[in-house]
């Protein structure tokens, strides 16, 4: 055991930790002033009252085209006694936003005038006092407040602004944050060519994704280049960064518990570690720290448990800075789909993805992996799992914070069920045209747990390829047995090669599936249950073969590409499994089957307009086009039912 690895001081709940820090550091509002042009200013923070320096309009102006009256000269004019005006006397042209002419207080609009020659007109009812003028301070009068303090300017703003005669707004200067990425394996993705990454070496990207968010919470952020696990270089980057003026200190990496997590030693080495570790997930090993006077705060490195950590530590103190509220996002009440286990003691963030299913919003969890940054840009909202909750049941009802508008997932189709390449395609081929307003998100449970999910009713389609091995059928007999009481249409998506993924060269020379019997090839197979599993047992009965005889037929992976990962280790010869997998790994391909991937579609969806678009955009040209080009299928069947 290295003696230099660091343990965790007490710690945190999130609330206590959140509070140490704000009551460690941030008055509210406490940045200093600067003066920037109104057009400069929409994103930025009030720093004082602003008050108009001017009224808008400063004039009294016509509303309409028109004619400037007197309003007392038209009183008594009726459709039955017509008044006659004279232009230049008592009557003047004016269009919208003109001054009144000295003496007018009314405008009568240009449709309601009867012409009798160049100089004269008639009108037929009378003008009110101020009618159709916009008078003099209407909008703005001089000398009122515009905006308070800490008040968030908008492009609306910048009119009022102007408006008002305020050139030089008074805002808070933006809390400038250093960002220090710290790591021996971080390499540079705008220098190194990505063929030349080696195993081990990892593409810094945090600092990039803090960047944005710093420059959302409203900071100004620096960034240096990536500093390798080297105490001494840490210690003088961040001792640098908090002499340069810095207002927040970041670092990157190197928070937790590993030999090489520095953040602590430099930290308590220059100043005082305030907190080491909270009590959530992702985002526990984060570490608040002091140094003269300066919040530096350790990052974990994981890209998702970092900008937990953001969210709920930086981008607050960022707004309690500024003296603004931190930012909130929409709250809606969803369901989950299925259980949700979570460990006590721990606040959970559960990235989830959410569609509308009939009249509830369904949220499905993501994988948890705070190393995935996909766990969070797939996601459409986060369900938080207090330290007291041991997690969620099925069919809960909580509430998720919005990632994406609340109209984005009304208009979002759920498919559930077995993966397939082309669903990518759909996903990308259906925001092509509709305004992009229909979205794709699938979830990958294999063709029997899509049934199950159209059962439960928390999805609007599922995608199966499961085999009748009794007739040769695909999915009819399934959705009979699984749906019997739901009516559904079965469409056609594509046919598919199943094949045999070898090493590239074939060097077993494997040419059928009859060969996995020959006792020289190892094989590596998948789960019973699976679409695969299924189809490659009704193979080897239709020719004679006993599993039994297979070398590696009781070693099992969950997905084509873990075969074909298998493949390419060399941990077996040979796995059966679709084309664009072996494709992606470089492998060899022999198809041996075509097989039928169909949309299971219950019937009260048909005329849903997402589903429209995406049976339109199934048959189209385009669609199908892009589905060949992936090699390994055929649109032969696409969009057409399948009796039963
Ligand atoms: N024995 C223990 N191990 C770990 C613990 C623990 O409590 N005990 N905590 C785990 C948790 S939770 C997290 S989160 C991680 C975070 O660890 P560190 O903050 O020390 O981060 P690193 O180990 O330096 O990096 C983790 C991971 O992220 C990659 N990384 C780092 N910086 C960047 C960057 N700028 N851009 C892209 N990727 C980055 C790094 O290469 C690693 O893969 O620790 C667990 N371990
Ligand atoms: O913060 Mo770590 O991400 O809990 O996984």
């Amino acid at each position: 055991m290295n003696a230099n690895r660091n343990v965790y001081l007490k710690k945190r709940t999130l609330d206590e930790a959140r509070r140490m820090l704000f009551e460690a550091f941030s008055g509210f509002g406490v940045m200093a002033t600067e003066h920037v042009s109104p057009d400069a200013a929409v994103g930025r923070v009030i720093a004082g009252p602003v008050f108009a320096k001017v009224s808008s309009p400063n004039f009294h102006a016509a509303a309409m085209d028109g004619i400037a009256v007197a309003a007392a000269d038209t009183f008594g004019a009726a459709e039955t006694r017509p008044r006659t005006l004279t232009i230049g006397t008592d009557a003047f042209w004016v269009n919208t936003g003109n001054p009144l002419p000295e003496g007018t207080d009314a405008v009568i609009m240009i449709e309601n005038l009867n012409p009798v020659d160049d100089r004269t007109l008639t009108i037929e009812a009378p003008a009110f006092p101020w009618q159709y003028v916009r008078k003099m301070g209407e909008d703005i009068v001089a000398t009122e407040l515009l905006f308070p303090r800490g008040h968030r300017i908008t492009p609306y703003c910048v009119g009022a602004l102007i408006g008002g005669g305020i050139f030089q707004v008074p805002v808070r200067k933006k809390p400038a944050v250093t960002i220090l990425p710290t790591g021996s394996e971080l390499t540079d993705w705008r220098t190194v060519p990505i063929e030349a990454v080696r195993p081990g070496q990892v593409l810094e990207s945090n600092s990039f994704v803090l960047w944005g968010l710093i420059r959302e919470w409203g900071g100004a952020p620096s960034r240096r280049e990536p500093l390798k696990d080297d105490v001494a270089a840490i210690s003088r980057a961040v001792s640098d960064a908090v002499d340069e003026g810095a207002d927040i200190v970041l670092t990157v990496g190197g928070s937790s518990a590993g030999s090489e997590d520095f953040t602590r030693t430099v930290i308590d080495a220059q100043g005082e570690v305030l907190i080491h570790g909270v009590t959530i997930m992702p985002g526990k090993p984060i570490l608040v720290g002091r140094v003269k006077g300066t919040p530096v705060i350790g990052m974990p490195g994981y890209p998702v448990s970092m900008i937990v950590a953001f969210e709920q530590f930086v981008g607050p103190l960022i707004c309690r800075m500024l003296g603004v509220p931190e930012l909130q996002r929409p709250r809606v009440t969803v369901e989950t789909t299925r259980k949700i286990p979570s460990k006590l003691g721990v606040e959970e963030f559960v990235r989830v993805k959410l569609g509308k299913v009939g009249d509830r919003i369904v949220a499905t969890a993501l994988p948890r992996g705070a190393g995935s940054i996909t766990t969070i840009t797939d996601a459409d909202g986060i369900i938080r799992i207090p330290n007291a909750v041991e997690g969620i049941r099925e069919h809960e009802r909580v509430t998720a914070e919005l990632l994406r508008p609340l109209s984005a997932v009304e208009n979002t189709l759920v498919v559930v069920g077995s993966h397939d390449n082309t669903l990518d395609v759909l996903a990308d081929q259906l925001r092509a045209g509709h305004d992009g307003a229909v979205t794709l998100s699938s979830t990958h449970v294999g063709s029997t747990g899509g049934l199950l999910a159209l059962k439960r009713g928390v999805c609007h389609l599922a995608g199966s390829h499961l085999l009748d091995t009794g007739d040769g059928s695909y999915n009819v007999s399934y959705v009979k047995r699984f749906l019997p009481d739901t009516p559904v249409r079965i469409v056609n998506l594509v046919l598919r090669d199943q094949g045999l993924m070898v090493a590239r060269g074939n060097p077993k020379g494997i040419r059928e599936i009859a060969d996995l019997a020959r006792g020289d090839v190892r094989f590596i197979n998948r789960q019973g249950g699976s679409g695969t599993r299924i189809l490659l047992d009704y193979r080897l009965g239709q020719l004679g073969i006993d599993p039994a005889g297979i070398p590696g037929y009781d070693t099992e992976e969950f997905t084509h590409m873990t075969v074909a990962a298998a493949v390419l280790s060399g941990a077996a010869d040979v796995g059966l499994g679709i084309y664009a997998a072996a494709k992606a790994l470089h492998l060899d391909f022999i198809p041996v089957v075509t097989e039928q991937y169909d949309l299971i579609i219950p019937e009260i969806y048909l005329d849903w307009p997402p589903m429209k678009v995406l049976l339109e955009t199934i048959v189209s040209a385009e669609f199908k086009r892009r589905v060949k080009a992936l090699g390994g299928y055929s649109t032969r069947m696409t969009g057409k039912g399948i009796e039963f």
